[in-house]
């Protein structure tokens, strides 16, 4: 198919149209220029669109995008935090990285992690009487929010854990608007990140905190950077938010998890049939894929760039497009339709699924926390395959014009009742 290039005057910014139509704005330019390259501008800045294999290769070449000074302020005070590792190019990220790999990609320590997010879900659901009405995604986070701290080694009441999976949520829940949910994010950002400085300083003072060592928390407060300096407490601070944010964030795909069970009720038996845990890690990728989450990444033209014959300016906003590669037809067999069959029996391709970026975690800034991520998704699909609920009557739209978007209700259940004789 020919590839056609939309350009737009410079006048014409498409910032609002993104907020307006979310999702959907960037697969819709897409599909006018059959995928090819779209160029627009966005927050004044001249931007380029890109989609597909090929063009991950590109983009994750550091010598072609840099990230420095390449994310807004608004998502940095939500989102990331100022500072943080997603900012850094060459040899300052390759020091910060190698860390966030060596805790993040861990066999054992992804396993450690999901043991407490069983520990956790069965204390606030199946180890409860039946009949509570949950609202899972809120449920969940508070879950995730207790459960990566204690592996962290971040120690928190209950109150705070509370605080914790409701400042988490709101970072995540605010990055992408510029209304009540973005002051509400950064309220957020600016108490976790003050609370866990403090704790930071107080380690480095000799205080005893509740974790072992070894924990994450003690690795990122003594972290040298490639300056060979320690991280001043409120970086070490944005960087153990980024660990305990995405991880809490994982209640977006959980409610995913639970949307598509609910739509598609056959995979339920084959999950709690899954002795092996296999179909519950291909019914997680397919989760992944289906449903919309990071909707791209960007970064810099590094340098004057051409890309299949376009050229493309130094500086130029260069954007990824996730949500629209995980639905080309071209490279999904139905893309609409769920089928964690697609990633039975197999791991996807680096490139092939790229829900949290591409290329290689090592090398660039693909996300660090996808083990992480899978393996805490496919645990909680299996737990809530194993649950005995039911799903009262609301509203589980998913509307694509909201950033991050979830099905509105928060997808609420009740817990079925135990009958007495121990039967369901
Ligand atoms: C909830 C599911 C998650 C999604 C959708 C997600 C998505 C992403 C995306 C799209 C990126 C940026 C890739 C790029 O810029 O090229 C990223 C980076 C990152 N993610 Fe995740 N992520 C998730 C979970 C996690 C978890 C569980 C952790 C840690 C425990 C984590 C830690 C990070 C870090 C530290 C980076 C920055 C990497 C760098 O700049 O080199 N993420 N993630």
């Amino acid at each position: 198919m020919t590839r056609l290039t939309t350009t737009l005057a410079p006048w014409t910014d498409s910032t609002l149209p993104l907020l307006a139509r979310g999702y959907a704005w960037l697969p819709d330019r897409m599909r006018a220029t059959h995928g090819g390259p779209v160029r627009t501008r966005l927050l004044g800045r001249p931007a380029i669109a890109l989609r597909g294999p090929a063009a991950i290769g590109f983009f994750y070449d550091e010598r072609h995008i840099s990230r420095t000074a390449a994310l807004p302020g608004p998502v940095l005070d939500t989102l990331f935090g100022q500072g943080a590792v997603h900012t850094l190019d060459g040899d300052a990220h390759r020091a910060r990285k190698a860390m966030f790999l060596a805790l993040l990609k861990d066999e054992a320590g992804a396993a450690a992690l999901a043991d407490h997010v069983v520990l956790q879900w069965s204390e606030a659901l199946t180890g409860r009487d039946g009949g509570r009405r949950v609202v899972l995604f809120d449920e969940t986070a508070l879950i995730l929010a207790r459960s990566v701290c204690a592996w962290t080694g971040v120690p928190l009441s209950d109150e705070a854990a509370r605080q914790m999976a409701g400042d988490c949520t709101a970072m995540v829940d605010g990055f992408a608007t510029l209304g009540v949910r973005h002051w509400r994010a950064r309220a957020a950002r600016a108490r976790q990140e003050d609370a866990l400085a403090a704790l930071v300083r107080l380690a480095r003072e000799g205080e005893e905190l509740a974790g072992d060592s070894g924990t994450a928390f003690e690795v990122v407060a003594w972290h040298r950077d490639a300056d060979g300096r320690l991280l001043d407490p409120h970086t070490a601070a944005v960087e153990l938010l980024n660990i305990i944010r995405p991880t809490v964030a994982i209640a977006w795909f959980a409610v995913f998890a639970a949307h598509a069970l609910h739509r598609w009720p056959s995979h339920r038996d084959l999950l709690r049939k899954d002795a092996d845990g296999h179909y519950a890690r291909a019914f997680a990728h397919e989760v992944r894929r289906f449903y919309p989450f990071a909707p791209f990444v960007g970064g810099l033209a590094a340098t004057d760039l051409t890309w299949q014959g376009e050229t493309i300016a130094k500086d130029t906003l260069v954007l990824l497009d996730l949500y629209g590669h995980h639905h080309d037809p071209e490279l999904w067999d139905a893309p609409y339709r769920f089928d964690p069959q697609r990633f039975v029996g197999r791991e996807p391709g680096a490139d092939e699924l790229v829900p949290q970026g591409g290329g290689d975690p090592a090398h660039g800034h693909r996300c660090p926390g996808e083990d992480i991520t899978v393996a805490l998704l496919a645990t909680l699909a299996a737990e809530l395959a194993a649950l005995d609920f039911d799903v009262p009557e609301q509203d589980l739209s998913i509307p694509l014009s909201r950033i991050p978007t979830r099905p509105r209700s928060g997808f609420v259940l009740t817990t079925a009742r135990q009958d007495p004789r121990g039967t369901v």
